[in-house]
Parts: C-alpha cells; sequence; structure tokens
C-alpha cells in the first residue's frame, strides 16, 4: 500500500502525479540547495501545500524542526480526540435503556493511554516521512529562517545552510500557547496542550484556565478518566465564539461528569506549594491542584522566522489574500497558510488554504491565467474562509457550527431571521433516552439562504457537513425543503426547523 500521510490526506500513487522528485535519490535531493518551493513548518498545512505544489509538477522541499505531521498529529486534534472518544462511547451506550445495564464498569485508563499513543504514532514521524518522501516531497530537519526574497536559512545539529527558491516561500509554522499575564504563573511549571495531549498519567486534581475548545475538550477528557477538574473561565460562559446555547449545554455536561466550572473568574495569583499548585481567584478563593493547564489561546509561530528582513513585523499574523499571498510584499514569492495566517485556526481549513496555495503556486509558475486572478470560488481562492468555516468541539455533547452566528450576521449587516428548536425527533429519541440537544439556522432573509447553522447535543458531529454545503451552495430555502432527511434520522431537525421558518 502506497504510504498515507496521517493527516496530510493527499495521497500520490507515484509516476506522473509523484512529481519532478520523485523517483530521485533523498538524499541528494534534500542536500540541493535549489528548489521551485520551500515550505516552512511540516504540520498538516505544510504537507499539503508541498503535496499539491508537487501535483503541479514543481519540486518542493518542507523544513520542519521537529515532527512532520505538526501539532494536530502528535499534541492537538488526534490525541485529544483519542483521549475523549472512550468517554463518549461509554456515556452513549449508557444512555440507551438496555445497553446501559450491560455497561457497568469505569474506562480502563491504561488502554485509553496505550491506544492514543498509537494515535499519536507514538510521537514518531516516520510514517509521514515515508509518505512525504515517497510523493516526491523533499524533507530537511531543522528549524528555518526568511534570509532574503526567496532565500532561507536552515540552521540543523550539522550546522547551517542557505537554500533558495526559483518560486516561493511558503509560511505554515502554525501557532504556540499564548500565557496570559498572571502573577506567579512564569515561576511555576505548567501545563501546556502538549502535555495535557501526552500525559502519562491522571492527575488526582487538575485545574483548566480557560473555556474555549482546548479547555472544554482537555477539561471533560480528563474528568472523565478520573481527575478532579476546575476549569476557570474569564468570560461570561464558555465556547464564547459560539452561539449561547453551545457553551451552556457544554458547561452543563462538564458539570456532569463532576467538572466545577466557574464562569466570570480571573486568577489573581498562583504559586507553587507542597506536592502541588496554589490558584486564588479575583473573588479570593483558593483552588489546589496537581497541574495547572494554561489553555488561554494561541498566537502566530512568527517570532523567530526572519520577518523583519522583509520588512514584516515578528510576532503578528502573516496577513494573506485568498490566494495565499502574504499582502504587502513585493514580486510574488511570499505565501502562508493555516494558523500562522490567523485567518481560521482549525486543521481542515488550514489544509483547505493549502491546497489553494500549492495550486496556486504552481498554476501561476505554469502561467494558468486563473492561478494569477484567483477569482473567488475558484480553485485558487480560499473564498469559504470568508462565510463557511465549519468546526466541532468534541465535547459530550458536542457542538459543529458553520458559518455566522445570529450576532455575527446581524453585525455583518445581514437581514436575518433566526429560528431555534430542540433537538427532539423520531432518530433523537431512538439515539439517547431523555436526547438533549438544540439547533439553530440563521436565514439571510434578502437572498432566502442560509448563512449559518449551530447544533449542540450528543453526536451532532456528523449533521454539520450537510449545513456547510447549504451555505457553500447557497442552496435557496425553498430548495433545502426538497432536501429529505430519512427518518428516523437525527437530521430529520433539518425538516424540523424549516417547517418552524414557515414552509
Ligand atoms: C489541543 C488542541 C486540539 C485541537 N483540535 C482540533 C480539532 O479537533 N480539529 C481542528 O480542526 N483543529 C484542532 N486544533 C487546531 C489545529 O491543531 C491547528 O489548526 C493545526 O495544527 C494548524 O496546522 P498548521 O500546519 O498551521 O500548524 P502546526 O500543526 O502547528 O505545524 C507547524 C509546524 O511548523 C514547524 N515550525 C515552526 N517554526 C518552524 C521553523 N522556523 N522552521 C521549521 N519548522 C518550523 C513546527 O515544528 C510545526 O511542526 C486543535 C488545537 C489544539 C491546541
Ligand atoms: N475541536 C476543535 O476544533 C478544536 C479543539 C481545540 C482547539 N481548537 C483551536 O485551537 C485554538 C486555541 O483554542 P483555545 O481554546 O486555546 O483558545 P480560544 O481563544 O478559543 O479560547 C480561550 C479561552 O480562554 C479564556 N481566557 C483567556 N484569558 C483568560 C484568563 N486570563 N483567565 C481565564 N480565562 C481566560 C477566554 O475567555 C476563552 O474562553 C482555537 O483556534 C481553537 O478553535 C479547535
Amino acid at each position: 500500500m502506497h504510504p498515507r500521510s496521517q493527516n496530510g490526506d493527499v495521497e500520490l500513487p507515484g509516476g506522473a502525479r509523484c512529481g519532478a522528485l520523485c523517483g530521485v535519490d533523498q538524499k541528494k535531493i534534500e542536500h540541493q540547495t535549489e528548489f521551485d518551493v520551500i515550505v516552512i513548518g511540516g504540520g498538516a498545512v505544510g504537507e499539503n501545500v508541498a503535496a499539491r505544489a508537487v501535483q503541479g509538477g514543481l519540486r518542493a522541499v518542507i523544513v520542519e524542526a521537529e515532527l512532520l505531521g505538526g501539532e494536530c498529529s502528535y499534541w492537538a486534534c488526534m490525541p485529544s480526540k483519542a483521549l475523549l472518544r472512550p468517554g463518549s462511547a461509554l456515556a452513549a451506550a449508557r444512555r440507551v435503556p438496555g445497553a446501559r445495564e450491560a455497561v457497568t464498569g469505569r474506562l480502563d485508563v491504561a488502554e485509553v493511554l496505550k491506544e492514543r499513543d498509537a494515535i499519536a504514532s507514538d510521537w514518531k514521524d516516520d510514517g509521514q516521512l515515508d509518505w512525504a518522501r515517497s510523493s516526491g516531497i523533499a524533507v530537511i530537519k531543522g528549524t528555518a529562517r526568511i534570509t532574503g526574497p526567496r532565500r532561507v536559512r536552515v540552521e540543523d545539529a550539522d550546522g547551517t545552510r542557505e537554500i533558495t527558491a526559483v518560486q516561493a516561500v511558503v509560511v505554515c509554522t502554525g501557532s504556540a500557547p499564548r500565557t496570559p499575564p498572571i502573577p506567579g504563573l512564569d515561576e511555576i511549571r505548567t501545563w501546556t496542550s502538549r502535555d495535557a495531549t501526552s500525559a502519562r498519567s491522571v492527575p488526582r486534581r487538575l485545574a483548566v484556565l480557560g473555556g474555549g475548545p482546548v479547555g472544554v475538550e482537555l477539561a471533560q477528557a480528563w474528568a472523565r478518566l478520573g481527575s478532579n477538574v476546575t476549569l476557570i473561565n474569564g468570560g461570561p460562559r464558555l465556547l464564547q465564539s459560539f452561539e449561547d446555547f453551545a457553551g451552556e449545554l457544554v458547561a452543563e455536561g462538564l458539570r456532569e461528569d463532576g467538572v466545577e466550572v466557574l464562569l466570570d473568574t480571573t486568577l489573581e495569583r498562583v504559586g507553587a506549594e507542597a506536592g502541588g499548585i496554589a490558584l486564588r481567584t479575583d473573588e479570593g478563593r483558593r483552588i489546589k491542584a496537581d497541574e495547572l493547564l494554561v489553555a488561554t489561546g494561541r498566537s502566530p509561530a512568527t517570532h523567530a522566522i526572519g520577518l523583519d528582513v522583509v520588512g514584516l513585523t515578528p510576532g503578528e499574523p502573516l496577513r494573506v489574500d485568498d490566494s495565499g499571498q502574504v499582502t504587502g510584499i513585493e514580486g510574488s514569492w511570499l505565501y502562508a497558510a493555516g494558523d500562522v495566517t490567523g485567518r481560521a485556526p482549525l486543521t481542515h481549513q488550514g489544509k483547505y488554504a493549502a491546497r489553494v496555495v500549492g495550486d496556486v503556486i504552481a498554476g501561476r509558475a505554469a502561467g494558468t491565467p486563473e492561478a494569477r486572478s484567483a477569482s473567488p470560488w475558484s480553485r485558487f481562492a480560499a473564498t469559504a474562509d470568508h462565510t463557511a468555516v465549519p468546526q466541532v468541539v468534541f465535547t459530550d455533547p458536542e457542538v459543529a457550527a458553520v458559518g455566522f452566528t445570529a450576532d455575527a450576521a446581524r453585525q455583518a449587516g445581514l437581514r436575518t431571521r433566526v429560528v431555534d428548536l430542540d433537538i427532539a425527533v423520531g432518530g433523537s429519541s431512538v439515539h439517547a433516552k431523555d436526547y438533549r440537544g438544540r439547533a439553530r439556522m440563521v436565514v439571510d432573509e434578502d437572498r432566502r439562504v442560509l448563512v449559518g447553522v449551530t447544533f449542540a447535543g450528543y453526536d451532532v458531529a456528523e449533521l454539520l457537513h450537510a449545513a456547510t454545503i447549504a451555505i457553500v451552495g447557497e442552496v435557496p430555502i425553498d430548495r433545502l425543503w426538497h432536501a429529505v432527511p430519512a427518518y428516523p434520522t437525527i437530521s430529520e431537525v433539518w425538516l424540523r426547523l424549516l417547517e418552524k421558518y414557515g414552509l
């Protein structure tokens, strides 16, 4: 079988699609000093840029400082979902009478961690290196820094060397956790999401700072594995970028798992104490923990990649147009994709942008006029970033949302109508006893199309793609009426939403 990238998911079956470097001795390639495309950072996004450039006939190299596959494979999406899934499966069985009686045990922590290790490939990237190299993508292990237009310096254990790009340099360096300025925080050892996704034992007491996707997912994962978890969130609700009811349902789910959820709360001070960490909240409450996970957001990783040399500001996101080209740079040679751009910091959306960038660079090198104009909704523009970014938060209950929230749509000046509904259909009643869930659709009344949809409830993740298709396809709501959901599925909620709208 052809090697497959775990999250790059571009299968290059060799031969013609494998590109200019295919079949050439890898060692020789990696000592070359000139490539068509240099990709800095080999996360899911960088891998996809390189794969598309190679499919377009270009010679591409990825420079990766750590593990090929990046955050998502080893310390983010995949291991966090591996930690969550056993708890969700167990809870799902317990919601079904008859199955519930058969499930009497607790999670087997050792087995969960073993499976998590396997899903994170034991933090080894051999499989991804095999995939890249057999796909004709050169990989250099080292830290890259831009030294001028089309020029990059690579530093590794053996020293430094300069490589140049004939066509383009693409920055895909991702993001890094942001640490809030809390007195005492920099004096103690805390968990980042890397520690929380790769830990080898369950902390007895875990404090989680931040109620975004990282905070809520990892709070629930460790609570279900046996930790006594306190979640502290600065804002009045969890998951603040989603509809209000999503954060409320997730807070309810966390509390049922024994998580103490503190809202509108910040930390005034933290410090080490015998055998753990002492936290003091702004209301004077004292909390003791064995570990403190800081999950208060991320910043683009642009501090040390040489942006000053080309007139950009280190630490800032790399602003790009829809073709992925960095704005404010002359000569069409600098591109970026993924978390580093700050556009839509999610793996799937970064990979979408990556496919665009790879195709744009190859298309422009070949003189394809469509690649130069990159018109909206062509395959040379990441147009969906503006209106149709899907996201699932894999807690139990789940949150699945795409497009505008009701507030965001109003702020964007759209004349909207909002339809809310509890998810209570034939499919949900069979799926779980006392199924709990809620759905919202936001309709642009002028165009009579959907601009936003949110589902929050048990096992709603797979409902989302239908909503994404409806928004991207701008399916008129009167035509959507003819997309009949199968009975009895939870998708029947679509029918009820449209009925409530008035169809
Ligand atoms: C705990 C957690 C869970 C998440 N879960 C999900 C999820 O379920 N679904 C989802 O869509 N998103 C999820 N995300 C977000 C997702 O992980 C990111 O959007 C995604 O990893 C971004 O990919 P990227 O390739 O842009 O960056 P990264 O994956 O961070 O890759 C960047 C790569 O660049 C390398 N690099 C950096 N600087 C240099 C340099 N100077 N030279 C060479 N190499 C360099 C790094 O070593 C790294 O390998 C999660 C994030 C976290 C923290
Ligand atoms: N399933 C998924 O798609 C998934 C899962 C995890 C992470 N991610 C992505 O990773 C990125 C990072 O996620 P995140 O949750 O770290 O960031 P975030 O910015 O989404 O959330 C940070 C949270 O921390 C809170 N906060 C900030 N400072 C605080 C302070 N001093 N005290 C208390 N609370 C404070 C904020 O109110 C906010 O709720 C996001 O882009 C997210 O979408 C996605």
